[in-house]
């Protein structure tokens, strides 16, 4: 059985404040029957990790570099998040894709950087409006699944989040139907590449506007295990709205 995972982005947004909201969510949720994940931006990755301590939030980055240390300005390691204290690392989200130009290779690079240094990585894949109104969604994602994900994937650390590129801070979603198309495909191929134990067991997780009000009925699709949130992380209030959802769902 997957046990649901809601997960927040930060993205690049807060100051030392923000951390504020870590306190209200860990009261709210002293005993959660899901597993949470805050993913802040670098510079508060060691002061959340600190303060959250070993209360059930995992705290996670948003991107790592593949090498473990050397030469690159400005970037951070897996080994170094996990010195931070992070459990977790977003990878291949479409801002970085797009932002950075980062390839598919790149990304299962980075992912098999994380894996091996024992992060969970969250993957995201995702189509853009042109080619979700050209029929070729399936094929997109199946493209960014076969060559983002790395061989040393495991059901434990590995959670494939499908954001659909439209729908991020939009305030549009797809259709439940369509989201479960992409979940179902999603599945599919993972039990294809991985085999069953893989397959079934790692987490997928849909993002792009959830919010408290659509979160029951996102979760109630056909394999989606939980929610990659942006906006509706930031304030505690909204984040505990979905995560009561997605308890209710589990
Ligand atoms: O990583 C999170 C997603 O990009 C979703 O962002 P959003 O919830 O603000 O639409």
């Amino acid at each position: 059985m997957r046990r649901k995972l809601a997960a927040g982005n930060w993205k690049m947004n807060g100051l030392s404040a923000q951390l504020d909201q870590l306190d209200a969510l860990t009261a709210a949720h002293p005993d959660p029957a899901v597993d949470l994940m805050i993913c802040p931006p670098a510079t508060l990755v060691g002061a959340a990790a600190a303060q959250v301590g070993n209360k059930p939030l995992m705290i996670g980055g948003q991107d790592c570099h593949p090498a473990a240390s050397g030469a690159h300005t400005g970037d951070v390691s897996a080994e170094m998040l996990v010195d931070a204290g992070a459990k977790a690392v977003i990878l291949g989200h479409s801002e970085r894709r797009e932002d950075h130009g980062e390839s598919d290779e790149l990304i299962r690079q980075k992912a098999r950087a994380a894996h091996e240094a024992g992060l969970i990585t969250v993957i995201c894949v995702g189509e853009s409006l042109e080619q979700r109104e050209a029929s070729n969604t399936l094929d997109i994602i199946g493209g960014q699944l076969a060559a983002s994900i790395p061989d040393n994937s495991t059901g434990a650390n590995l959670v494939v989040a499908y954001e659909p590129i439209w729908a991020i801070g939009t305030g549009k979603i797809p259709t439940l139907d369509q989201i479960g198309e992409v979940h179902d495909f999603i599945r599919a191929r993972l039990e294809r590449r991985f085999g069953a134990g893989v397959g079934r067991s790692t987490r997928l997780l849909y993002g792009g506007s959830v919010k408290p009000g659509n979160a029951a009925e996102i979760f109630a699709v056909s394999n989606v295990d939980g929610a990659l949130v942006g906006g509706a992380s930031l304030k505690a209030a909204d984040f505990t709205g979905i995560i009561a959802a997605l308890e209710a769902s589990a």
